[in-house]
């Protein structure tokens, strides 16, 4: 019988070939159908002005939250992206400027450029963290790809204390149901091009 680190290594191979197959097409509309459905998180519970937003630089097929950065930016939010340290995420200030000066950037082991910033801050610091993810279930279950790092970094969190976690995935990323090991950490919400979906109760950010 396959085990389940087996499993989820099967299941993170063919879930990253589904995404990388979507259309620039496909990518560019459901990189503009997550602003709609983050109007929708923001009706459902209140975000006031101001708020520590982290987001994520797409890779791999990620949905891109490209789209969504310009909207929180033109809301007055601070945007933050992840910085990888060992084994764990700190975030660093992702400003309009790193837009067009190369300078501000250099690139981590993954690949994956990060702004260069000499204090990136907590985790905790965020008041929402949006996730990357391989794939996810309608409970909150989350599969990354593999370095542990987003859950290593909220490894501590209890539940409805901040930051609020919104993983944010293509519609086909989804599956009935993923196995949870003791170290994951479930995801609060979850928007896709089409779906919101809320897994825990949470009326306000502050
Ligand atoms: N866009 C994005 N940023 C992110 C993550 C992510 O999943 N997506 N991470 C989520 O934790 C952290 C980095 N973790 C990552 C882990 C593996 C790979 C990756 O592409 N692995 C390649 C091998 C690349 C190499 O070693 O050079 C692979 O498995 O094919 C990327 C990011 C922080 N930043
Ligand atoms: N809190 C933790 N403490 C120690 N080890 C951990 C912790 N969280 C995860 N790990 C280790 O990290 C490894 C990868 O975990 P997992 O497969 O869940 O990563 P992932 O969620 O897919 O990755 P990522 O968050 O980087 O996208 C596991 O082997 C696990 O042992």
């Amino acid at each position: 019988m396959p085990s389940a680190v087996d499993f989820r290594q099967t299941l993170r191979r063919q879930l990253r070939q589904a995404r990388r197959h979507l259309s620039t097409t496909e990518q560019s509309l459901a990189a503009e159908a997550l602003v709609k459905a983050y109007q929708g998180l923001s009706s459902a519970i209140n975000i006031s002005d101001g708020k520590n937003i982290a987001l994520y630089l797409t890779n791999d097929g990620e949905i891109s939250p490209h789209i969504l950065c310009e909207h929180l930016w033109s809301l007055g939010h601070n945007i933050y992206l992840p910085v990888v340290k060992e084994q764990s995420l700190d975030f660093a200030h992702y400003t309009q400027q790193h837009l067009d000066d190369d300078t501000l950037w250099h690139e981590n082991r993954f690949g994956i450029k990060e702004p260069v910033d000499v204090s990136p801050i907590s985790g905790f610091e965020m008041d929402l963290v949006f996730l990357p993810l391989v794939g996810f279930d309608d409970q909150g279950g989350r599969l990354g790809m593999g370095g542990g790092f987003y859950d290593r970094t909220f490894a501590n969190k209890s539940e409805q204390a901040k930051p609020l976690l919104i993983g944010l995935a293509h519609d086909c990323q989804q599956v009935a149901s993923l196995p949870m090991e003791s170290w994951d950490i479930p995801l609060d919400v979850i928007m896709t091009p089409t779906q919101l979906i809320s897994i825990t109760n949470h009326t306000q950010t502050d």
